[in-house]
């Protein structure tokens, strides 16, 4: 892959998959596969909804950009961001630049049906959460869409899948 494009980033909502792909992906290519929620988890030494409950929402996002920040010196590596990382302007742009963005944009049954028993997803742990992805599909798809190089869509994406688009934009790694 080419100098800019160091990492590959995969961005999208709640259930989407990042993690599960992520991991995948990373095998595939022989990268280093880091899950920022882990990593933010494995720096506090404390689960999200514990942060979500002492700092707020605003606390984690602070954590999760200094992990991003740190993620994009570094080369070779498959990241798996959180649903939200999007939302700050400086991870938007530290995606750009240092990696391949890939938006993995799967419908809002499909997301609640792999969320809906999850009680690890603080934003989600609300009376109508279908609802609570809507509004956050609203107001976060343009922001996916923007930083993204590629986006695949569909309820059963596969690595192979990505794997496939990948390459075709990039060539064989
Ligand atoms: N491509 C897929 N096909 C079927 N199930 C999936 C797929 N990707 C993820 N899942 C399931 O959906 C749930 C959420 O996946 P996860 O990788 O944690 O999503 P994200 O990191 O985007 O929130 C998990 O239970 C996982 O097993
Ligand atoms: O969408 C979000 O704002 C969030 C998504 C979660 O990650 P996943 O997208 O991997 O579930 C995690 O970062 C946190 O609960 C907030
Ligand atoms: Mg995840």
């Amino acid at each position: 892959m080419n100098n800019d494009k160091r990492n590959v980033y995969l961005v999208g909502l709640m259930g989407a998959g990042k993690t599960t792909i992520g991991k995948a992906l990373a095998r595939r290519l022989a990268y280093h596969f880091v899950d920022t929620d882990h990593e933010v988890e494995a720096r506090t030494g404390v689960g999200l909804p514990t942060i979500f409950e002492i700092e707020g929402e605003d606390g984690f996002r602070r954590r999760e950009a200094q992990v991003i920040a740190e993620l994009a010196d570094l080369d070779a590596q498959v990241v798996a961001t959180g649903g939200g990382a999007v939302l700050r302007p400086e991870n938007r742009q530290n995606l750009r630049a240092s990696g391949l963005v890939i938006y993995l944009d799967v419908p809002l049954p499909t997301l609640h049906e792999r969320t809906r028993h999850d009680k690890k997803r603080p934003l989600l742990q609300v009376s109508d959460p279908r609802q609570r992805l809507r509004e956050l599909h609203a107001q976060r798809d343009p922001l996916y869409r923007e930083v993204a190089d590629l986006v695949v869509s569909g309820s059963r994406i596969t690595v192979q899948s990505v794997l496939n688009l990948l390459i075709k934009k990039v060539g064989e790694p």
